[in-house]
Formats: C-alpha cells, sequence, structure tokens
C-alpha cells in the first residue's frame, strides 16, 4: 500500500545517507547503535483535506505537494522491528523454558544510521518489561530450538502519528453488517454534491450503481481465533481511516484483507500490529489482549509494515541480525536461521551487501525473512507479494504455506484477487474504512468472480472524460 509519500522516501533515505559499495565485503555483525539515532518529533501537520471525488486540474496544480503521512509509524516499526541497540544494558528477561543466551556484543564496522538517514525517526517510549508467557511450541524443528522470548526493545509501543488527532466522523456508518448473504438486497449510492468546475477540468463519472449492504458470513469461534479485531476505529484529523471494523481470524489460515486504495487496510494491519493505537475498539491476539498487555500480543506477531523503509545501510545479514537478537534469539541461533532464510529467498548472494543497495523485492524479501525469525504464530503481512518477482512469489508463497500448514496463520493485505481467491480460506472487503463483506472466499464472492465481486463493492468503475488531449499526441 502505498501512499503519496512513499515514491519519494526511499530515493530521499538514499540520498541521505553514503552508500556502500556494491562490492564491499561482507563486515560482519552489526555494531550497536549510538543513542542519538533517536530524533525529536515533528510538530504536528494541519489537517488532510477530506477527499473530493472530482478534481479539476487547477485545483491539482494549485495543491501543496502531499506531506508524507506516516512516517512516524514506519520508522516505530522500524525501530521496533529492526533497530533497538541490543544493547547488554537492557535486561532481558528469563524464558519460561529456559533462560536467554547473552548476546554478544559486536565491534562496529562503519559509522551505521547517521542522524540524516532516519531523520523521521521519532523517539521511542520507554521499553516495557517482558512477561513470560506460557504457551505451547508450534511442532516446527525450530521450534525445538531454545525457546526464547523476546527482549523487551521490540515490543515497543507505537506512537500516535503526529498528525493524529480524533475528530467528528464524517463518513455515516454502514448500518446493517449481518445481512444473509442469500437475499442481498442493494441501495443506491448516495447522491454527491454538485462541484463548480473548470473549463478543462477533468471528470470522472461514476457509472450508475449499486452498492450491496455489507455482507459478513457466519462467524468463526473467537475462543480459537488466532486474531479477534472488534470495532476498531481510527481517525487521522478529518479522515476517518477505520470506521468500526471487525475481524475474526482463525488460526492456521491465509485471511486476506482487499480494498481499494485509501480503504484502510494498512491502518488496519498497522493497529494490529501495534504500530499505530485504535481510538476505540479491542484487539486479541491468540487470546490476548493487545490493550493491557501489549509486549505479550507482539511478542506473538511478525510484521511486514506497509513501507519497505529500513536501516538500510546495513547489510542484509545485519539486518537479520538485529530483527533475530531482539526477539531475543541467541546470536548462533540468528546465525542459523538467517542462513536457512537467506537460501529461502534466495537473498545468499545479497547478504553481505547493503540493503540500500537492494532492488524493492529484494528488500521486502528481506524484510519478510526478519518477520518470520523468531516463528511467530501470527504474520502480519501489509502487500507481501507487491513488487516481488513471480518465481519469487511462488517461493515465499510456498513458505507461507508450510507455515500456515503447521498452525501458523496468515493475515495480508492485498491487491492480487487472484492470489487472494488461490490463497486465502477467508477474506474481507474493507471499503472506506469498513468491512463490506467477510467470509470465505465462496462467501464472499458469490456467483461472482472475486474481483467482480471487489469491483462491485468498491463502487464500482468509472468513466473518465477530460483527457481527450491525451490522444492528440503531442509530436
Ligand atoms: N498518518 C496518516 N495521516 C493522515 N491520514 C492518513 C494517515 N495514514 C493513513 N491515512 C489516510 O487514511 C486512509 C486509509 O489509508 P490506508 O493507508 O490505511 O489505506 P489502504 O487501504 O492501505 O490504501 P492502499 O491500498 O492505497 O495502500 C486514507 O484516506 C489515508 O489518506
Amino acid at each position: 500500500m502505498k501512499s503519496p509519500s512513499e515514491g519519494t522516501s526511499k530515493s530521499t533515505a538514499k540520498s541521505a545517507v553514503k552508500k556502500t559499495p556494491r562490492n564491499m565485503p561482507d563486515p560482519g555483525p552489526p555494531p550497536p547503535l549510538p543513542a542519538d539515532l533517536l530524533i525529536p518529533p515533528r510538530p504536528p501537520l494541519p489537517p488532510s483535506p477530506s477527499p473530493s471525488r472530482v478534481t479539476t486540474s487547477a485545483e491539482s496544480a494549485s495543491e501543496p505537494p502531499a506531506e508524507p503521512v506516516v512516517e512516524t509509524e514506519s520508522a516505530v516499526e522500524a525501530l521496533a522491528e529492526t533497530l533497538v541497540e541490543p544493547s547488554t544494558d537492557t535486561p532481558t528477561p528469563p524464558s519460561v523454558d529456559s533462560p536467554v543466551e547473552p548476546v554478544e556484543p559486536v565491534e562496529p564496522v562503519e559509522p551505521v544510521g547517521s542522524v540524516e538517514s532516519v531523520e523521521s525517526v521519532d523517539p521511542v517510549d520507554p521499553v516495557e518489561p517482558v512477561e513470560p508467557v506460557d504457551r505451547a511450541p508450534v511442532e516446527t524443528p525450530e521450534a525445538r530450538e531454545p525457546e526464547v522470548e523476546s527482549s523487551a526493545e521490540l515490543f515497543v509501543e507505537a506512537r500516535a502519528p503526529r498528525n493524529d488527532h480524533t475528530s467528528e466522523v464524517i463518513a455515516p456508518r454502514l448500518e446493517d453488517r449481518t445481512f444473509p448473504l442469500t437475499a442481498m438486497p442493494l441501495r443506491p449510492m448516495a447522491a454527491e454534491a454538485p462541484v463548480a468546475l473548470a473549463p478543462d477540468a477533468v471528470v470522472v463519472r461514476p457509472r450508475p450503481l449499486e452498492v450491496p449492504d455489507p455482507v459478513v458470513a457466519a462467524s468463526v469461534d473467537p475462543a480459537t481465533a488466532a486474531l479477534v479485531v472488534k470495532g476498531i476505529t481510527k481517525n487521522f484529523g478529518e479522515t476517518r481511516a477505520v470506521d468500526g471494523i471487525d475481524l475474526t481470524v482463525p488460526a492456521g489460515i491465509f485471511y486476506g484483507l482487499v480494498g481499494p486504495n485509501g480503504a484502510g487496510k494498512t491502518t488496519t494491519l498497522s493497529m494490529i500490529a501495534g504500530l499505530l493505537r485504535a481510538d476505540r475498539g479491542s484487539i486479541r491476539v491468540n487470546g490476548i489482549d493487545a490493550a493491557s498487555d501489549p509486549i505479550g500480543a507482539k511478542r506473538q506477531m511478525g510484521v511486514l509494515p506497509d513501507r519497505l523503509r529500513t536501516f538500510d545501510r546495513l547489510t542484509g545479514r545485519q539486518l537479520l541480525h538485529y530483527y533475530g537478537v531482539l526477539r531475543g534469539l541467541p546470536s548462533a541461533v540468528v546465525e542459523r536461521r538467517t542462513a536457512d532464510l537467506a537460501r529461502a529467498f534466495d537473498l545468499s548472494d545479497a547478504l553481505g551487501r547493503a540493503v540500500s543497495d537492494y532492488s524493492a523485492g529484494m528488500v521486502k524479501k528481506v524484510m519478510l525473512a526478519g518477520a518470520l525469525i523468531h516463528s511467530p504464530r501470527l504474520l502480519v503481512l501489509d502487500e507481501p507479494f507487491e513488487s516481488v518477482d513471480p518465481v519469487s512469489s511462488a517461493i515465499i508463497l510456498d513458505i507461507l504455506s508450510t507455515y500456515v500448514a503447521h498452525g501458523g496463520t496468515v493475515i495480508l493485505s492485498s491487491h492480487g484477487m487472484e492470489l487472494v481467491e488461490r490463497v486465502c480460506a477467508r477474506l474481507a472487503v474493507v471499503v472506506a474504512g469498513q468491512v463490506l463483506a467477510e467470509g470465505t472466499v465462496d462467501e464472499v464472492r458469490g456467483e461472482l468472480t472475486l474481483e467482480q465481486r471487489f469491483i462491485e463493492l468498491a463502487g464500482g468503475l468509472s468513466d473518465v472524460e477530460g483527457l481527450e488531449w491525451l490522444h492528440t499526441f503531442s509530436d
């Protein structure tokens, strides 16, 4: 899921840091990070304007450049997932099953993480102590390794975005969320207010359509669910990004979250992952209430965030090292798993190179490897297949399918309807921050393909007028 800022964020970050030469030898394990990496937050942004269905060229031209909107969450994610220093000063809590092996201090090999490279990073909240959690290990060979609960650094509470403040509800709530699948009445779309157009305006005219009422299939037993989300809501200024979403995700399945751009998928996943705080509602991960035990809930999860910004001056090996030790794994285990994951994701040859030199797909893969390294019970993956080539997609899918077959749960967002149709046992269609359909793929799509159903729920296709000049060719 991209934001207006995403296209520029990587290049900005890249330009702000010194590149590591591509053929530079692998500098080995990562150094500890300087404490001055943490930069004070920026002042709050003004509330973003309400979206309009019609955009005139004049309006577009006069609009200021889009502000990066969720740098804070990304930065917190980056900090929480990768770069909180594995300091020997930070006490690592004892595991239920076995003591945590102390992480070996590592020697700096090069300056890491200049201030410019993390300019948007907000300070991290104080680390909360980790409570040992009694849980049955997943039946995998990895699970038989010394079970080490995470160190506290990973479970840093996310901060609210800098422009986050509550506001009035601007979108009417959908009234009936439990309409039977078989008899869906259609209701007309609300009429739009007339808009004064410039003569050369580009007009997107929605075709006449009817939007079905929400569809929610037979419910799953929340007692055994890997994830139960109830009524979560999130406002960004005057924008209601998520509007009372309910989800129940059974354990051991792929669960898809689909919806048009700006529907609220990333915001929802960010709240589930603990990177954003919900304004309202509750989240339970494997029975652990995320509000009362955020560390316990986060311990259950591996997260692939929506943005691929990370501490990309580290090599792939260093990055995975941090992912692992911050989850409390002993160095030897991290090393072994790093090699396994790199082989699986076809990154072995790239492990010694700086992540800033990776392609987008490679960054996604190394971050996905980082989300897996502590063998979590729930994977929260925001568009895991975006930018990934078909061969790598098939490999990732294979890895995840095996994970799911062994009891792991994956909730993922995707714009790939065919993939969701093929892979996910259940899905939710989110439109304008609300779940319009939920259930098995068959239940949601009905007689249509999932793509047709998606388009229908998303408001149908639009006819575009005002771009005739595009067909005149300037040469
Ligand atoms: N930090 C933020 N500040 C202000 N508005 C935000 C912020 N994050 C998200 N939004 C807004 O919330 C709404 C939902 O955004 P979100 O990123 O969750 O959508 P999405 O479904 O993931 O979209 P896409 O498929 O395009 O990635 C959008 O209107 C977006 O502009």
